[in-house]
């Protein structure tokens, strides 16, 4: 299909026409006419970024379709401007054989709203004790490039030492969730006064930090890659600054809620504020969002991860940890560091599209809006603001920690291959497209 986006601003800059065909820019300039039959997209000054990559989703299928689905997630995707994401590996079966990613993978291009890459599992079933086939896995339909047991740390350190071998060899990258299980027994939030106070057992820092650095060793030594799922705290961030300075090859995602939240929501034990790792404290979020606006922290992942009323809406202890993120994320990545001058829309880019595209080797997103290139876009109104209502998403769950906020920013349109997948805040269904 043709389309042609008339007086977008590419990056925040000045307004353009951009046509589109056979999936690609095909020429950008003032003026343009739309060729017959054209479907004709008006961004009215609205701002045109590359689609944004996710590299942390969790999409529930296979295992927890009552939750969510690799459709509604993917709508759910689209509908955030996100044209690539990679779901995680902790379904049910887990994704640590072929037959899974590979399934993952076919079902994501069925749907067709956005590019699914299944994760793959570092270990057998996530339980730590024996690698899982990552060579097969990566030589599958899927070609998986990333691997994780995410939702559970890798945290044998010989274990974790072996997968950033075979990793290297592969050339795929591991994705830590970086947690020692042995300080974290039983922990319900973020060690401090709040958790003191409102009687829940705590979530040190050090439980994360302790990993990262550990990791930072490990991956040097190996001459490895490793990636650190949603990193939580100041002390991470000055883990990562220090491994960067060495040159060692550690990448890290910081999520849209804990630069936005932090544990003072939990007053009130309402379990929809609880979150691995958790919220932590305002002195935190100050340093994840400097550390984003710096390069320190690389980019943004969701970590959407939908819940079942019923895990969700109980006793603080019982309720699963988790929120979504999809359709939220680029508003409170405008909210925390846009608005405060921490970024502008070329660092927006940096950090939803072009880093996550880049960390994982994705060759067709995260590009620059020139001609010849990938029509993998997304169209934002800087101006809008909408109030956040969980029944309204598109994602099976409703467990948004942002009801009834008011959210500035708003996706207008996505477009995958030239395709539109959200147009207006509706999936455009592939069959009306083709
Ligand atoms: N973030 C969460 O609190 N939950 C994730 C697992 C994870 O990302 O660790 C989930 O799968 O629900
Ligand atoms: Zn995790
Ligand atoms: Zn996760």
């Amino acid at each position: 299909m043709t389309v042609l986006i008339s007086r977008a601003r590419p990056y925040g800059e000045e307004p353009v026409d951009v046509l589109i065909a056979d999936g690609e820019i095909r020429e950008i300039g003032a003026g343009l006419t739309a060729p017959a039959g054209a479907e004709r997209l008006d961004a009215a000054g609205g701002i045109l970024l590359p689609g944004f990559v996710d590299l942390h989703t969790h999409l529930r299928e296979p295992g927890r379709e009552d939750t969510e689905t690799i459709e509604t997630g993917s709508a759910a995707a689209a509908l955030g401007g996100y044209t690539a994401v990679f779901a995680m590996a902790n379904t049910d079966p887990v994704a640590d054989t072929a037959v899974v990613t590979d399934h993952v993978w076919r079902r994501g291009r069925e749907v067709g709203l956005v590019d699914v890459y299944p994760v793959g599992a570092v270990t057998v079933g996530l339980a730590g004790t024996k690698l899982a086939e990552l060579g097969t896995m990566a030589a599958g339909a899927a070609a998986v490039r990333m691997f994780s047991d995410d939702g559970k740390c890798v945290h044998d350190p010989l274990l974790m030492r072996r997968a950033l071998e075979y990793a290297t060899s592969l050339n795929v990258l591991i994705a830590q969730h970086a947690e020692e299980p042995r300080l974290t027994e039983g922990a319900l939030a973020h060690e401090g006064p709040t958790a003191s106070r409102l009687g829940l057992t705590g979530w040190p820092r050090a439980a994360e930090e302790s990993i990262v650095a550990r990791d930072v060793i490990l991956a040097r030594d190996a001459g490895a890659r490793v990636h650190i799922c949603h990193a939580s705290t100041a002390g991470t961030v000055e883990l990562l600054r220090w491994a960067k300075a060495q040159g060692i090859a550690i990448t890290a995602e910081v999520t849209p809620h804990h630069l936005l939240l932090d544990d003072s929501r939990l007053v009130g034990y309402d379990p929809v504020n609880k979150v691995n790792p958790p919220l932590r404290e305002v002195g935190d979020t100050v340093a994840l969002r400097r550390a984003l606006a710096e390069g320190v922290l690389d980019c943004v992942a969701t970590d959407h991860a939908p819940h079942a009323a019923q895990d969700k809406c109980c006793e603080f202890a019982l309720a699963r940890p988790g929120m979504l993120g999809l359709q939220t994320a680029l508003s409170v990545v405008v909210a925390t560091m846009l608005t405060p001058g921490l970024l502008d829309w070329r660092g927006v880019a940096r950090v939803l599209s072009e880093r996550p595209a880049q960390i994982v080797g994705l060759p067709d997103q995260g590009r620059p809006i020139v001609v010849g290139e990938p029509a993998n876009l997304v169209l934002v109104d800087p101006d809008a603001v909408w109030t956040v209502r969980g029944a309204e998403l598109a994602s099976i769950a409703d467990n948004t920690p942002y009801e009834s906020m008011e959210l500035p920013a708003q996706v207008t349109a996505t477009l995958l291959r030239g395709r539109i997948t959200a147009r207006d805040g509706k999936v455009v269904d592939r069959s009306w497209n083709d």
